[in-house]
């Protein structure tokens, strides 16, 4: 069990039987016999369902989960499950199916809806995708077009694309593989409307595969990365559905047509918290990826000297190497304590609501925001980072560290583009700010806003590092709302005083974040600590040290703003930086193995465990069908008769 499994992993997470990677990479018909760099856009999308049903059929014969583990520790424990990196260098093309396809039925159906349809979708009779964004719109789900009018004489639905814009747009699956949908659309009862409701919709026959009359599916094209996901798009022409399709957890519409509410309208946009929560973990694993890929690769890279009188030395002794990777060790655990903790806050506020109490939804929707935000901007900056740490190699597809980058940075925009979500945990943020002016209670997370204790002699120490990133969120929100009053006092309407600050919003919200992931880390490392033994103890306190003190580094204008940190205390900082930087580096390569990675999984020539990267280098540059012959046929067709002035 790997380093991040001992250090935080709670006993009511672990499946029971966890998939046995020997049992499944034991499966050598699950990999590619030539790289799918070399294959077509279509071949590879052929490949990658090749790989899904037989690795979904692996899954289903070895995953056994414990007793009472519910549908969403199930589908959450689906993206815990790194073997799939070792099947699919990109997501595959059922990511939605798990992702957010049966979440949303889990978190939107009526108990006999989930019954009916969970067990259908478990057992992949049916395949689905979650369908909202549109080419017209993303960020603002209100102006979403798709529309689902309600007609009470045959009780049903119909669902319609109005415009081209209202073209569901994105969803993975949808392009050619899934034959059902949550579709979230506009719904219409005798021409009122009633907000965004998710509907379940059938795409396709279930026996020839064909889209129904009335739907029309493709698939949107070739992108940055997740070439295999098979993102699709989506219309309807006055598509009939019956009214029991409909999720109707929250919100009803009854026979007659009578509209009933939910006690919230946005409990229907809860698929996304869950993904989000989600999405924290699933960045740590990419961040243990890359980061064992560099590391690793950097203690096999030898270049340069140190001293003119001694032999090339590891890349990995330069310090400014150490400076880039080792707080990308130390990222990884940061996030992946965090997922864990806001998975437990996740799971306590979905128990709250389901006995009615709607108290806690602000708060873990505002946290759910920043962590998704912070994490996929950290770890994408992060792994290409590792990328370029690596030279020219990392820029081979056979490192894994490109494709990595890809499915980091695809998480920055969806899920909620991170700057529209930083916004949204903003508005959490104002909210706090002038509720605890008035003396009303906060909630755990912002209750530091309201200490007005004297700003603090600066100490150099984990407290006073989390102390000061709490006065910065603090200073920050202030600055916000002083500048909002101001510009309303003037006679600017409130909508436009908060975008003329949006940019200090973004940045109050950042502030925030780094605050909750700092005393989070510190706070969790320290419980599960005392249970290890003393040697793993001290070098997991020096990565929270390190992890610390860098973002203290990193943010010292703000700093130096809103606390009493001196000259002299950033000094000090910068050598307990670098001093640290020396004491993890002797075991900066036994921290990477301990994320436990198999190399099947790391699916990198330059992080195999057994070192041999430049024979691995070879051997995946002897794939490309290239290399099949000595002279390529382009020669004798165009670049001889061209050199021969007779192209
Ligand atoms: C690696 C592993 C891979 C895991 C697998 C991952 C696969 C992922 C594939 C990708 C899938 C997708 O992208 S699916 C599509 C994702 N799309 C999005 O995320 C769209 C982002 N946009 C939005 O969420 C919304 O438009 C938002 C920005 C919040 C604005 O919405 P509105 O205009 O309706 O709301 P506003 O007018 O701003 O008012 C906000 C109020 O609503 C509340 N609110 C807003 N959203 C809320 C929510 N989700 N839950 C509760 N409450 C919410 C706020 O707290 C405010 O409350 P008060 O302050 O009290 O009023
Ligand atoms: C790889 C991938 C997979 C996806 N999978 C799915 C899926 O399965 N299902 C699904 O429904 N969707 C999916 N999406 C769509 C995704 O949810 C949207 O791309 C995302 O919500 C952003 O919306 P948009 O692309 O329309 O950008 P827009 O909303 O048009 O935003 C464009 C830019 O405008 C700015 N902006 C927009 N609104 C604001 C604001 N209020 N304040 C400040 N700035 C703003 C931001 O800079 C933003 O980046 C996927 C997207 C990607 C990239």
């Amino acid at each position: 069990m790997g380093l991040v499994d001992q250090l935080v992993n709670q006993p009511h997470y672990t499946l029971v039987n966890q998939p046995r990677e020997n049992d499944i990479l034991s499966h050598k018909e699950l990999f590619d016999s030539i790289p799918e760099e070399y294959l077509s856009h279509k071949e590879k999308y052929e490949n990658a369902i090749r790989k899904t049903v037989l690795y979904y059929r692996l899954m289903q014969k070895y995953q056994n989960y414990k007793e009472g583990s519910t549908i969403l520790d199930e589908t959450r424990a689906n993206y815990r499950n790194l073997v799939s990196f070792a099947v699919f260098k990109d997501y595959p093309p059922l990511m939605l199916h798990n992702g957010m396809f049966i979440p949303a039925i889990a978190g939107q159906g009526t108990p006999e809806q989930q019954k009916h349809w969970l067990k259908r979708a478990k057992n992949m009779e049916i395949l689905g995708t979650y369908a909202q964004t549109e080419l017209g719109h993303g960020t603002f789900i209100r102006g979403l077009e798709t529309t689902a009018e309600y007609d009470p004489s045959t009780e049903e639905f119909v669902l319609h694309s109005p415009t081209l814009t209202s073209y569901k747009w994105w969803p993975g699956g949808l392009g050619h593989t899934v034959n059902y949908c949550v579709v979230m659309a506009q719904l219409y009862i005798r021409g009122r409307h009633h907000g965004m409701q998710p509907f379940l919709v059938q795409l396709r026959d279930e026996a020839t595969h064909m889209p129904l009359p009335g739907v029309k599916l493709g698939e949107i094209g070739a992108k940055l990365g997740l070439s295999t996901v098979n993102n699709g798009f989506l219309a309807f022409e006055h598509h009939r559905i019956p009214r029991d399709r409909m999720l109707m957890k929250n919100a009803q519409v009854l026979k007659d047509g009578t509209f009933v509410a939910g006690p919230s309208s946005k409990l229907a946009y809860g698929t996304m918290i869950y993904v989000r929560v989600i999405i924290v973990n699933g960045m740590a694993n990419l961040m243990a990826k890359a980061a064992t890929i560099a590391v690793r690769y950097s203690a096999v890279r030898r270049q340069s000297q140190i001293k003119p009188s001694e032999p090339e030395c590891q890349i990995l002794d330069y310090v400014t190497q150490q400076h880039k990777l080792l707080i990308c060790i130390a990222t990884s655990l940061a996030f992946s304590t965090c997922a864990r903790w806001l998975w437990d806050v996740y799971t306590g506020v979905m128990g709250q609501m389901e006995s009615g109490n709607m108290d806690h939804l602000p708060e873990l929707h505002a946290l759910a925001c920043s962590l998704k935000v912070v994490s996929t901007m950290d770890v994408s900056g992060l792994v290409e980072r590792c990328r370029l740490a690596c030279g020219g190699h990392g820029f081979m597809h056979s490192s894994n560290l490109p494709y990595t980058y890809g499915l980091a940075t695809a998480a920055c925009t969806y899920e909620g583009e991170n700057t529209v979500l930083l916004l949204q945990t903003a508005r959490s943020l104002v909210k706090a700010w002038q509720k605890g002016s008035k003396g009303k209670p906060l909630s755990p997370t912002e209750a530091y806003l309201m200490d007005k204790s004297p700003v603090p002699k600066w100490e150099n120490t984990l407290d006073g590092i989390i102390a000061g990133f709490r006065r910065v969120s603090a200073g920050k929100v202030q600055d916000c709302v002083s500048k909002i009053d101001k510009l309303v006092k003037m006679g600017t309407s409130y909508e436009d005083a908060w975008n003329q600050t949006s940019v200090r919003l973004v940045a109050a919200s950042e502030a925030h974040s780094r605050a909750v992931i700092l005393a989070t880390f510190r706070s969790e490392v320290s419980r599960a600590a005392a249970a290890l033994s003393p040697p793993l103890s001290r070098v997991l306190h020096q990565l929270v040290h390190l992890y610390c003190v860098y973002w203290a580094l990193e943010r010292l204008g703000d700093l130096l703003l809103y606390t009493s940190i001196a000259e002299r205390d950033v000094q000090e900082l910068q050598q307990q930086y670098e001093d640290l930087l020396q004491k993890i580096r002797p075991n900066a390569v036994g921290l990477v193995d301990a994320f436990d990675l198999r190399d099947e999984i790391l699916n990198s020539t330059l992080g195999a465990y057994d070192g041999r990267v430049y024979e691995r280098l070879m051997e995946e540059a002897l794939k490309s069908p290239l290399n099949a012959e000595p002279v390529n046929q382009s020669f004798h067709q165009y670049l001889k008769p061209f050199m021969h002035g007779k192209l």
